[in-house]
Order: C-alpha cells, then structure tokens, then sequence
C-alpha cells in the first residue's frame, strides 16, 4: 500500500529548496575568504623572498668573483712590476760606468750596494766574472764562491733573464742576509765593456719576502680588516711559491690553474682537493717567450659561503621581514573580509532563525532586508520576493495536495485490484506449468515404453534426446549419445554424405522440411558392434522458439526382410520337385545368356518332356505322377554339372542351363549322357515305370541376340522334332 504525502508537514526548507546549513561540516563565507586571501598573502610573500633570495646570491657570487678576480689582477701586475724592475735595474747596472769600467772589486762592491740600499728587498747583488766566479757581492757574500752552474749564469750570460732559485740551489751554502726561507727571485743579464766585450754577469736577488708582503696587504688593505682570501702563486711545473700555509712547495691541480696556464684571466666555482667549493679568480704572470718574465698562474680563492655570508645575512633579514608583512597582511585580510562579510553573515543568520521556528508553521516569516552594501541588499530583497511567491505556491499546493491524496487512494485501489489479477494469473500459471511438467513426464514413459526407438536431433544433427527402445536397438546409453552427432557414431559412410546433405536442406528450408519429413524411408544403419541393422524411420519437424527440432522414431525391420526374402525364395521354387520354377528360370536365364556374352563360351538350353506322362498318371494316379516327377527331377538334377541349371517349366517339362560349354558339341555330349540315364525304372510307392523323354537343344553363342523367348524357342522346337522321332520309331516297331 502507498502512503499519501502531506506536504505541509514538511518543511520550509523543503519547498524552498534550501538544504538546513550544517554548521559542522561546511566553513562559513569569512573563514573561506579569510584563508583564501592569507594563503595569497603567504604565498606571494614566499614567491617574492625565493625570488630576492635568489638574485641577491646570484649578485653576490658574482661581485665576490669579480673582487677575486681584480686581485688575482693586482697580484700578477706587482710580480711583473718586481721582476721588470729587478731586470731594469740589472740593465741599469750594466750601463753604470762604475761597473762597467771598474778597477776594483771594491768599486763594483760600492756601486752595487748603493743600488741595494734603494730597494732592500735585493737580497744580494752581484757580479760575476766570465769563468762563473763571483768578483763582487754587496756585503762581500759569496765572492769567490763558483756560480757557473746556476741557471741565472747561463741564461744571464746571453740575454735578460728571471728565474726562482730554491733552497736546494743554494744548498750547502750560508744563507744570504735578509733572505726568507732560501727563495729568491733571480734576475741576471750580461755586462759588456764600452768596446763591447764581455765582461761577466751582473745578479740581482729579490728577497721572497718581498712578495709574501705584498699579499698580505692585498688580503688586508685596511690593515686590520683581514679579506678572507687566499693567494697562491703558481710555478710553471704547478708548484705553489706563496699560498696559505701548508701549500706551498707541493702541486697543485684546479680548473682555475688550468685556464691560467693557458693565458686566461677571469673568475669561477669549482671544488677544490679538500672537497670545499670555492670562488677563484685567475690569471698568468710574464710571457712564456719572454725569458726576462715569470710565466706564473696567480690564484685568488675564497670558500664560496664565506663570499656570500653577506648575502645569507640579507636572506635571513628578508625572510624575518617578509613573515611579519605576511603576518599583518593576513590579518588585514581576516579583518577586511569580515567587515565586507557581515551583511552576508547577518542575513544567514536571519534565514537560518527562520529555518529553526518555520518548519511546520503554514505560513512563512518574512525576510527583513538589508542595507548594508549593494548585494547583500539585493540579495535579501529578492529572498523576501521569493518567499513570498513561495507563499502562493504553498497555498496552490495545498489544494494540489488534497487533489493528489484522493488520486492516490484511487491509485492504491487500482494496483490492490491489479495485484489480485496478477496473484490469480500467477496461480493459472502455477497450474499450468505443473500440467506440463505431468505432460513432459508422461511424454517420457510414452517414449521410453513406444515400441519404436526414438531419437531428437537439433538442427546441427547432434542428439538431444534417446529413449529406452534406441538404448536397446542400438546399443549406446542415453547419457552415452545426449550432445553427439549422430551421423558419426551409426550412419555408414556413404549414407552419411547424403544424411548431411539433407540435413543441410532440412535446416535452410522449411518446404524441404516438409517434403523429407513426410516420408518414410528404410536405412541401414551400424549398431554399436557394428552390426548393420535395418531400420525404418519416419521423421517429424518441430519448430521451436530456439532453433526446431527433429524427432525420428526408428522400427526395426529386421524379421520383415527375413520373411520378404523368404517368401520371394518360395516364390522362385517349385513346390513339386523342389527345383527353380518357371519364373526362376525367366530370370535365371538372361543372366546366364549375360555371363556367356561377358566370358565368351557359349551356353545351352535343354527343353524336357517325358513321354506319354499322361499314361502314367491315368493307369496308377496323380500321386504316383508325383513321385514319379520328383524322382525325374532328382535323376536329371544329379546327370548334370552342379553348376548347370535345372529347372521345372510347368507340368513334365523340365528346363536344363548348361554353361561354360567348350564347343557346340559339348552340349550334345550332356544330352546324350541324360537321356539314358532317364531311361532307367523308376520305381514308385505301388510300381515301377520305365519311360522315356524327348529333349530339345538350343545353344546360344556369346556373339548371338540375348532373346530367351526365341532360344526356348528353338529348344522346344528341337524337342517336339525329338518327340516326332520317338512316335515314329515306335510306330515302326
Ligand atoms: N501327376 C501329375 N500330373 C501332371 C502334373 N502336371 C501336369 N500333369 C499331367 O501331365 C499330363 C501331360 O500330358 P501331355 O502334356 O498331354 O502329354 P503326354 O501324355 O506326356 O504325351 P506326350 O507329351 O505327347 O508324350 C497331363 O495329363 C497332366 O494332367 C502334376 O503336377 N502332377
């Protein structure tokens, strides 16, 4: 039963389509704005910072690269500058009229070391004569002492040359005064007199000293403001001359050395042996092809974090900043969009106070407008228009809803009246389907107790049902040929060809159906031994809903053949003597004639008729003429070749087929073996008789006309003349 609806019992709500607002489970206007704008905020913020982060360490990396470079700069410019003074002042020398033309060792000495006290770094200045002993050294050092071997000689005696000496060049020597460590740099060039002639090399040492000063200045150019840099100064075999501590006098290897080698001046990143990334600016002292130079590679390094603390203090002075602004933003945000949300919120709440006290009241609160900012005014004028058109609506639907509850009352009757039909309907078809269950269990015993077996086929012609007649017929179980074809399991193969074929037909047409189906045909069909079994079968067609159905019920025609074939064997027989009667011999004859054409030997026709039968039957009666004709029958079967044909023609004519014959004489030779043999007693049940019988020959040639009429014909004509013989000798007689 249907339930009528009123639908003033529902709410408010529901008329208007409002969903209840679910406090709970839904965020209000204000906090979704609040938190859209603060993400915004917080997001923009958070762009911008990555942003600055990532320009000002870009900028940073770049400005520490370039300091590092004008520093590998200003470390090349002042070796160049010491070694090109060293080499001008050696030049300097040579032409000084004090030295070039000098007396005494003691004048060279003097003009030597006032040249010393301009420039203290010249560790030791020198002259030295053309065999490589020193003639005069500032303070007297090493004069005397052999510098034949030393590079600066060699070099200095052709042309201006700069070199480094290491400790190991002055080994076993005594330290020169001012000296550091025993490194020096060498700058020598030869002396010539005023016509000329050579007179020596002149030596100027520079203090190493000199250089590890000027670094420290460039590292502290403030003096007490140390620049978190190192310098190294590179020899050509990679060696570190000046480096921090630890480095020097062992190798090195960096990209930056490389590009340096190379002629390059610039800045990079790069990861050092100790794993630490570093900014290095480089560059190359001299000129390889200028002997008077230093080619060295000048690096200047700085761990790249140190070179970028100031951008990291920057980063994290933005990121503090950045969080507050993000911080008073939101809040701006949160304070804004309340006061812009407020008249929304006011009028919500004024609906959801509706809502709560409305819900089963006919008629509905009105809505009080407001006036705060032009939507929400808007917004609440319309609500209030449109609930007062609720408010017809309601009223129209109370009337609908008074229509409505009559209709479905009727409605409900209706369907009650319905479902009455249908339970009846239901109960016929109850019953019905149990009269067809009773119908389809009384069809099975008809079947499984017809005398006939019986056999369903689909149209596929595969089994679908076999009663119990076809289990005992054929000699498969039900369960053995349900869902086989038959054709394969029983129909020989000839028969099976034409058996598909038909069932081709029968399937692709209906008036095929019909004519098939309205016959009934015999078959031999193979049991499940093999055994042939003939059979007849009538055939039914039953359309169904899913495909039709054959229906075949098969009688066993075994006894029938055997009585047919013996009542025809009785019909070829005569019931006297036994032999084949005349219409035996109307058949046997053509075929005998048939064979003597296909083998080429001739065949003969005896045509037999006992003498004055008649007499016999008179004087001792018709059983007598019986017995008599049988035992004639017997002697003229047994005077013959088995294989030659004896028959009774009617009455006591006899026929006799002789086949195979050699020549036309061989039948004469039979006949005159016959005769004789007829001509002995015959003893019956009351007498014996002794007779005679006249005999007609008619032989047919393989090459002659097969007509039987006209060879028995000829037979009998031959055995009438026979007769007239007889008749005659024993009317001469
Ligand atoms: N007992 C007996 N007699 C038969 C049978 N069929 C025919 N006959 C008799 O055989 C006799 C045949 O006689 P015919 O054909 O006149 O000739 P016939 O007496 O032998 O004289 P010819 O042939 O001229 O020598 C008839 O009297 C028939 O009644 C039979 O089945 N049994």
């Amino acid at each position: 039963m249907l339930q009528s609806v009123n639908f003033f019992t529902s709410s408010f709500s529901t008329l208007v389509h409002i969903p209840k607002p679910s406090s709970t489970t839904r965020p209000r206007l204000t906090t979704l704005v609040t938190m859209g704008v603060s993400a915004t905020v917080l997001l923009t913020v958070l762009s911008l910072l990555i942003l600055v982060d990532h320009f000002a360490l870009n900028y940073a990396r770049r400005e520490a690269q370039q300091r590092l470079q004008q520093l590998s700069w200003q470390m090349r410019d002042a070796l160049n500058g010491a070694v090109r003074r060293a080499t001008g002042d050696v030049q300097l020398l040579s032409s000084l009229p004090g030295v070039r033309a000098a007396r005494s060792p003691a004048e060279v000495r003097q003009a030597l070391e006032s040249l010393q006290k301009t420039f203290p770094d010249y560790a030791w200045i020198g002259l030295v004569n053309p065999q490589g002993v020193v003639v005069a050294g500032t303070q007297g050092e090493l004069e005397g002492a052999d510098v034949s071997g030393r590079s600066w000689f060699k070099q200095g005696r052709r042309a201006l040359y700069a070199g480094d000496a290491s400790s190991t060049a002055l080994a076993g020597q005594k330290p020169l005064s001012g000296a550091e460590q025993w490194r020096f740099i060498d700058a020598a060039g030869p002396l010539m007199d005023a016509d000329g002639n050579y007179r020596g090399v002149l030596c100027v040492r520079l203090s190493w000293g000199w250089m590890r000063r000027l670094a420290q200045t460039m590292l502290a150019p403030a003096g007490d403001q140390q620049y978190s840099a190192d310098l190294f100064v590179v020899r050509g075999d990679g060696t570190v001359m000046l480096g921090p501590p630890g480095s020097e006098e062992h190798q090195i290897y960096s990209d930056s050395l490389t590009m340096a080698r190379g002629g390059a001046s610039g800045a990079l990143k790069e990861t050092w042996a100790d794993g630490h990334s570093y900014l290095t600016g480089y560059a190359r002292s001299g000129n390889p092809a200028d002997p008077a130079t230093l080619s060295w590679a000048i690096l200047a390094r700085q761990p790249e974090e140190q070179a970028l603390t100031g951008a990291r203090a920057l980063e994290r002075q933005i990121l503090l900043l950045g969080a507050i602004l993000g911080a008073a933003m939101a809040l701006a945000a949160a304070i804004v969009t309340r006061r812009l949300t407020r008249p929304l919120n006011e009028l919500s709440h004024t609906i959801e106070a509706r809502l709560v006290t409305t819900d089963a009241l006919p008629t509905l609160p009105a809505i009080q407008p407001v006036d705060t900012f032009h939507e929400a005014q808007v917004l609440s004028r319309a609500l209030a228009e449109m609930l007062r058109n609720e408010q017809h609506h309601l009223d129209a639907l109370r009337g609908l809803n008074e229509k409505l509850e009559s209709t479905v009352a009727e409605r409900t009757r209706e369907i009650a009246r319905k479902a009455l039909q249908l339970e009846r309907a239901l109960g016929q078809e109850q019953s019905t389907q149990q009269l067809l269950q009773e119908r389809a269990a009384e069809l099975r015993a008809i079947l499984d107790n017809a005398h006939d077996a019986f056999i369903a086929l689909d149209p596929g012609g595969v089994v679908r049902d076999w009663n119990l007649q076809a289990e005992k017929l054929l000699g498969w179980k039900r369960s053995e040929v349900i869902g086989q074809p038959l054709a394969a399991m029983m129909l020989p193969l000839p028969l099976r060809r034409a058996y598909e074929r038909d069932m081709r037909q029968l399937a692709e047409s209906a008036d095929g159906a019909t004519t098939v189906l309205s016959r009934r045909v015999e078959l031999a069909l193979h049991n499940r031994a093999g055994q042939e079994l003939p059979v007849e079968v009538s055939l039914a067609y039953v359309p169904r809903s899913s495909g039709h159905l054959f229906i075949a019920f098969l009688h066993d025609i075994s006894e029938r053949k055997q009585l047919f074939a013996s009542m025809e064997e009785l019909a070829l027989r005569d019931t006297l003597t036994g032999l084949p009667n005349r219409r035996a011999l109307m058949k046997t004859l053509p075929e005998a004639l048939q064979r003597a054409n296909r083998s080429g030997q001739s065949c003969a026709v005896f045509f037999l008729d006992l003498d004055r039968f008649k007499q016999i039957n008179d004087r001792y009666g018709h059983e007598e003429g019986d017995e008599l004709l049988r035992q004639f029958a017997q002697r003229v079967r047994g005077a013959v070749r088995k294989t030659d044909t004896v028959g009774r023609l009617a009455g006591d004519e006899f026929i006799v087929i002789l086949e195979m014959l050699a020549n036309d004489a061989a039948a004469q030779e039979a006949a005159d073996k016959l005769l004789p043999a007829l001509r002995q007693p015959f003893t019956l049940k009351t007498t014996s008789v002794t007779l005679s019988a006249s005999l007609g020959i008619a032989v047919h040639h393989p090459d002659d006309p097969q007509d039987i009429e006209m060879l028995l014909g000829r037979a009998d004509r031959a055995m009438y003349r026979h007769k007239q013989q007889g008749i005659q000798q024993r009317a001469r007689r």
